[in-house]
């Protein structure tokens, strides 16, 4: 029996994948978290941990050094959510141009008799315009910043995007017609409307800052929903208060925010759909399975992908660092105990490698044996060895 340990309001859908081989939320020793936005940061890694998936895009609130270090594998749930953020910049897009939140306020708080004839009078106040025509500049173009792009083109805007590290599956869902800047300040030159769909990392902190800001032209709207400290709140106040920006839309409220006329800030509900919320736990809870049984690795955090059909009796997963020999010592280990591979295969990513080794013959006393001589290995972060049911 797997343990499964969950954080945040995990959609129960989602939990319902999960075969009668899962108990969640039933031991302090568990092999995989299930997560949301809980940090992780200060965080005390139970030995037990094989996996955590974060149902949902952004992983900056798992510390993937301790997870290296435990050889906890981290995925997340690529797309899950991506639909819902690009209908809510959808949505704010509309907002944004027509004025919709000051005249809905105008309308909760002028109630008097007269109201329908001071209504034609005040509306002129709220024109607004039309997004066919306008630019967007689209920072980030992967699952979300792709759909945003291409929805925004069907709206009859000009979109220029920019993302210097594409890749090229992501490439593939981006229409032609999304011009392609090569610098950040190149592509937010001429945007009438500016919105950030990057993950958060040192690299990006202060993407947008005031340099970048200074780039934009007046009145331009600026939207975060990626994440806090992606955008640097005080170059945006500053500039606010010059006229360069006319409001700033974010998902991350801040208390230098609060109260600010030109600023909208939503309590992190991009990703917040029902749907959205299904299919991130679902996604999280079919990689945990696949993890869990049989090793396989798809489009993890800090792992590289490596598949190999599960046919032998036995397998032994080691994560161990990216250093030379690892898969020499590994073997040696292996034929010291008299073990023919079946199978093996090997890849590497970033700080981590991991390695799969069928065998299948093994007897209980070789099987302890080989486990605690592989994790003897200098550079080894985990050893598991799985069996064939
Ligand atoms: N508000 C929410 O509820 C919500 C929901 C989903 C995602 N997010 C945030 O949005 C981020 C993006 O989500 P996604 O699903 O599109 O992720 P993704 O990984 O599919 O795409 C991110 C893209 O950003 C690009 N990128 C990285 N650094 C960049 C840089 N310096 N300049 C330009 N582009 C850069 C990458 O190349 C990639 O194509 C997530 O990491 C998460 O923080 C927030
Ligand atoms: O879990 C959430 O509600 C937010 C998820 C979102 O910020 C993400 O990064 O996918």
């Amino acid at each position: 029996m797997y343990q499964i340990k969950t954080f945040n309001a995990i959609a129960p859908a989602g939990l319902n994948t999960f075969t009668n081989n899962y108990q969640l939320n039933q031991s302090d020793q568990p092999d995989a978290y299930l997560i949301r936005s809980v940090d992780l940061h200060d965080h005390q890694f139970p030995t037990s941990l094989k996996v955590i998936a974060r149902a949902g895009a952004g992983v900056n609130n798992i510390p993937l050094d301790t997870a290296n270090a435990n050889g906890t594998a981290v995925f997340n749930t690529p797309g899950s959510n991506a639909n819902a953020v690009k209908e809510l910049v959808l949505a704010l897009l509309v907002i944004a141009s027509r004025n919709l939140m000051a005249a809905a306020d105008y309308s909760a708080t002028h109630t008097e008799a007269d109201v329908s004839q001071r209504t034609e009078h005040d509306k002129t106040k709220f024109n607004g315009t039309e997004l066919l025509g306008k630019t967007l500049a689209v920072v980030g173009l992967g699952h979300v910043g792709s759909l945003v792009a291409n929805a925004a083109l069907s709206l009859g805007m000009n979109v220029i995007g920019y993302d210097p590290y594409l890749s090229a599956d992501a490439a593939w869902n981006i229409a032609k017609q999304v011009q392609r800047a090569t610098t950040l300040k190149m592509a937010v030159k001429n945007a009438d409307y500016v919105t950030v769909h990057v993950p958060k990392s040192e690299d990006t902190l202060n993407l947008i800052g005031a340099p970048e800001i200074t780039a934009m032209p007046k009145d331009v709207q600026l939207f975060n929903y990626s994440r806090g400290g992606i955008v640097d709140n005080a170059a945006v106040l500053a500039a606010i208060d010059d006229g360069r920006i006319a409001h700033y839309y974010t998902d991350f409220g801040e208390p230098q925010l609060a109260d600010q006329a030109a600023v909208t800030v939503t309590p992190h509900i991009g990703g917040s759909t029902i749907e959205a919320e299904v299919n991130g736990a679902t996604q999280a809870a079919q990689t945990i399975m696949t993890y869990l049984e049989t090793g396989n690795v798809t489009a993890a955090i800090n792992l590289p992908n490596l598949t190999v059909p599960f046919n032998a009796a036995y397998r032994f997963t080691i994560i161990h660092e990216n250093v030379p020999n690892m898969v020499g010592q590994i073997t040696t280990k292996l034929a010291d105990a008299g073990l023919n591979i079946a199978t093996m295969a090997n890849a590497a990513k970033g700080h981590l490698a991991y390695t799969i080794i069928d065998v299948d013959d093994l007897d209980h006393d070789s099987s302890q044996y080989l486990t605690d001589a592989l994790n003897k290995i200098p550079a080894v972060a985990r050893v598991r060895l799985l069996i064939h049911h």
